[in-house]
């Protein structure tokens, strides 16, 4: 954790989730409650198909919603694609740009990753943009360069404490139920750390950095201890209401 930083537990649903899932998302809606809700907060990222009845569904609730991409412009010919301000007309208040699964299946690279946030920031949003190393990269000892890489060229020069989070996500670690050590982690998120605030001085300091990769509830306490972790982006465990909520709710202890 970084002290005075409000963590933020997010979950990424990717293509899973049908009108059904709703239940679910009613569930975090109505277990995300103060106190904890008033010291972490939460976020679920559902298929843009749901996000409009998502929102509606939170209206009550400290719960945020959020999208899973956006396109770099804010309107036009882009069969298929939605725009940050659609996700803001949504009532969304985030959008995670630059996930891996997004920068291999659809070849994204870092420059349009910094424009798909800087097309968030325009809409209001925040930006969670995501990054993170290959197995082979981190076999061959390149991990911290490809962060160092991906951070400078991912992250706008505008970019905010309030508008940005970072997520960070080794590719070997997602989905496969394996996690770096607590110390792999640490060591990240320091480095991490200190090129955002070479960079942005206070506001890298406060800016959220999330970890990513295989988060589930019997690991989430040790995971979100570590310093300079702000909290989680969860995939799979996220899709499970009482899973998310035992992850977030890993936050009672930590704080107490
Ligand atoms: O966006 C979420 C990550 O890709 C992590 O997914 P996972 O929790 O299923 O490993």
């Amino acid at each position: 954790m970084t002290p005075d930083v409000r963590p933020l537990v997010a979950g990424n649903w990717k293509m899973n989730g049908m009108r059904a899932s709703l239940d679910q998302i009613k569930t975090i809606a109505e277990g995300v409650r103060p106190p904890l809700a008033d010291k972490v907060e939460a976020l679920i990222c559902p298929p843009a198909t749901l996000l409009y009845v998502a929102t509606a569904l939170c209206t009550d609730s400290p719960l945020a919603i959020g999208a899973q991409d956006c396109h770099q412009n804010p309107s036009g010919a882009h069969t298929g694609d939605i725009s940050a301000e659609m996700i803001a007309d949504c009532f969304g208040t985030y959008v995670i740009v630059g996930h891996s699964e997004r920068r291999t299946d659809h070849a994204e690279t870092d420059h349009l990753v910094r424009a798909k946030a800087e097309a968030a920031f325009a809409a209001g949003l925040t930006a969670i943009i995501c990054i993170g190393e290959t197995a082979d990269e981190r076999r061959t000892g390149q991990a911290l360069d490809v962060i160092k890489r991906q951070l400078s060229a991912s992250v706008p020069d505008g970019a905010t404490v309030e508008r940005t989070v970072i997520a960070y996500e080794p590719i070997w670690a997602i989905g496969t139920g394996v996690t770096p050590t607590s110390a792999d982690v640490e060591k990240a998120h320091a480095f991490m750390r200190a090129e955002l605030v070479a960079r942005f001085g206070d506001e890298g300091r406060k800016m959220r950095l999330l970890y990513g990769g295989s988060v589930k509830p019997a690991n989430a306490h040790e995971l979100m201890g570590v310093a300079n972790v702000d909290g989680a982006l969860i995939g799979g465990a996220s899709l499970k209401a009482a899973d998310f909520l035992a992850i977030y709710r890993a936050y009672e202890a930590l704080l107490a």
